[in-house]
């Protein structure tokens, strides 16, 4: 089977996105897609999946010309796409989440359709045991973690025997064990016969996961290569001309402590402490495993995770944290990189994204305000004008313009959960440097991270939770990526 792309073209105005994309998904193969953020990776995976329509070009699967592609003909052909965004409804359970669309999947009868639900229950839950997964089927999706979440998506897409699937970015911030999880569904697709379309940033992750590689920037197909015939470093020489460095960690002496949380307790922590001082990056790694959290539900009392006892303490006087916007109000700034969506405003600009509400009122000058937007796409290195609709611009820089916003907020703390997912490698780097400028200005930041290699590269302290519970704390003087993955695996703790 091949699904064979000719000559794609798709532009959004004056904005070239894919300029005569043209390559072949082999059945049986992983073909990887790299790229920095903005240059068409997801736009080449969404027309493949029939989310948009090319402007120009052809594709076939074998010899069927894929023509009138919207995602229910593309599903229905076998072509699935998996990305970023969750489809799965989160007041719904598991299983309802499984055989949510299958009507529009299956052709058949009625009865066909209920002997299929039966049967795709049944074998999620094999799938499940298989891969060593624990989930049950009753579970509200909102309760699952984002890591689960990636997995049951990539496994409904398994047992509806795909032809063709796209894999956009969704293990860029699962751990570990997830990430090996979703790699080792990947692999076993291919070796089923499915063409899978892999697209990531992370050099590393696509040369492990990938049969091939195609290289995408500025609208063209670089070129496409074996991974047989490649080194890593071949491919960061092919794309990137740079090394991937992190930036010197400054120094400087922490002050007075600004928020610390005290023994708290909820359904999936325990006894959690932690605080951050002025002039700190504190590093918090191990925290995704701890199921439906991202740290803002473990930080701030929501349905989910009511506090149970614990204090958390801002210039040492108790506060009540509910919401992020409590927290904004006490001069705490927080960023979930996993629900980036529940931060934009669609339909307004990027300036009126970018700039906080705070900053807007202070300054009602237009001129001003696109003065300062434009001086932190600069920064940040962001492929938009000020002017563009939020919805228009890639995930990554829409992440990098939300950044620039909690930046641009007074906040005396800043806790970023997985900033640089989905973040290009040089981008990457100009973000470690604004969260270092931050630590300059003495404010101090919480990093939670997946990424070893970026908390041993520029946190000042590191925090490792297991179970719910920090086992260690430490100070990092030169702490490399491969010891603080070999030491979060040890029992004895080394306090600071
Ligand atoms: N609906 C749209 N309208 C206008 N421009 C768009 C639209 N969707 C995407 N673009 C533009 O197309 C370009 C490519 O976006 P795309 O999301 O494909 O990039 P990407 O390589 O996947 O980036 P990232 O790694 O940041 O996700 C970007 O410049 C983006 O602003």
């Amino acid at each position: 089977m091949v699904f064979k792309i000719s000559e794609i073209c798709k532009q959004y105005g004056d904005n070239i996105v894919l300029e005569n994309i043209s390559l072949e998904l082999q059945g049986g193969k992983v073909h990887g897609i790299l790229g920095y953020n903005g240059a068409g990776k997801s736009t080449l995976g969404k027309i493949v999946g029939g989310v948009i329509q090319k402007d120009s070009g052809h594709m076939h699967l074998d010899r069927m010309e894929c023509s009138n592609w919207d995602v229910r003909r593309a599903m229905r052909s076998g072509v699935f796409i998996v990305d970023y965004h969750s489809t799965l409804l989160p007041e719904l359970t598991v299983r309802e989440n499984m055989l949510y669309g299958l009507n529009s999947i299956k052709d058949g009868s009625l009865l066909s359709v209920i002997r299929n639900k039966k049967k795709i229950v049944q074998r999620l839950k094999s799938e499940l045991e298989h891969y060593g997964l624990e989930c049950n089927m009753d579970w509200q999706i909102s309760q699952v973690s984002n890591s689960m979440r990636n997995i049951l998506e990539l496994l409904r897409i398994k047992l509806f025997s795909p032809k063709v699937v796209v894999v956009d970015e969704i293990d860029a911030n699962v751990n570990e064990f997830y990430r090996d999880r979703i790699k080792k569904i990947i692999r076993d697709m291919a070796d089923d016969g499915v063409a899978v379309l892999y697209i990531s940033h992370q050099i590393q992750r696509v040369m492990e996961i990938s049969d091939e590689i195609s290289a995408i920037m500025d609208a063209h197909l670089v070129e496409t290569v074996k991974v047989a015939d490649m080194k890593p470093e071949n491919v960061i020489d092919m794309m990137f001309k740079i090394t991937n460095e992190h930036p010197p960690k400054t120094i400087v002496k922490p002050q007075a402590k600004i928020l610390e949380l005290k023994h708290i307790s909820n359904n999936v922590i325990s006894d959690f402490s932690l605080y951050v001082r002025e002039g700190e990056i504190v590093g918090v790694v191990g925290l995704e495993k701890e199921g439906p959290a991202s740290f803002g539900e473990l930080l701030f009392s929501d349905k989910y995770h009511p506090k149970q006892s614990g204090d958390v303490l801002f210039r040492e006087k108790e506060i009540s944290l509910v919401t992020p916007q409590d927290a904004m109000k006490a001069g705490v700034i927080f960023l979930d990189s996993n629900v980036i969506d529940q931060y934009l405003f669609p339909g307004q600009t990027v300036r009126e994204n970018m700039l906080p509400f705070a900053i807007r009122v202070k300054c009602r000058d237009l001129e001003t305000q696109t003065k300062i937007c434009q001086s932190y796409l600069d920064k940040l290195s962001i492929k938009a004008k000020p002017e563009d609709k939020i919805e228009h611009i890639s995930t990554g820089h829409q992440k990098k313009i939300l950044i620039a916003k909690n930046i641009l907020s007074e906040g005396e703390v800043f806790i970023f959960a997985n900033p640089t997912d989905n973040i290009d490698t040089v981008s990457k780097i100009d973000i470690y440097n604004i969260m270092n400028e931050l630590k300059m200005r003495g404010r101090g930041i919480i990093l939670i991270s997946n990424d070893y290699h970026e908390v041993a590269g520029i946190c000042d302290v590191i925090v490792v939770v297991e179970d719910g519970k920090v086992v260690r704390k430490f100070n990092n003087y030169a702490l490399h990526e491969k010891e603080l993955i070999a030491w979060s695996g040890q029992e004895e703790e080394r306090d600071i």
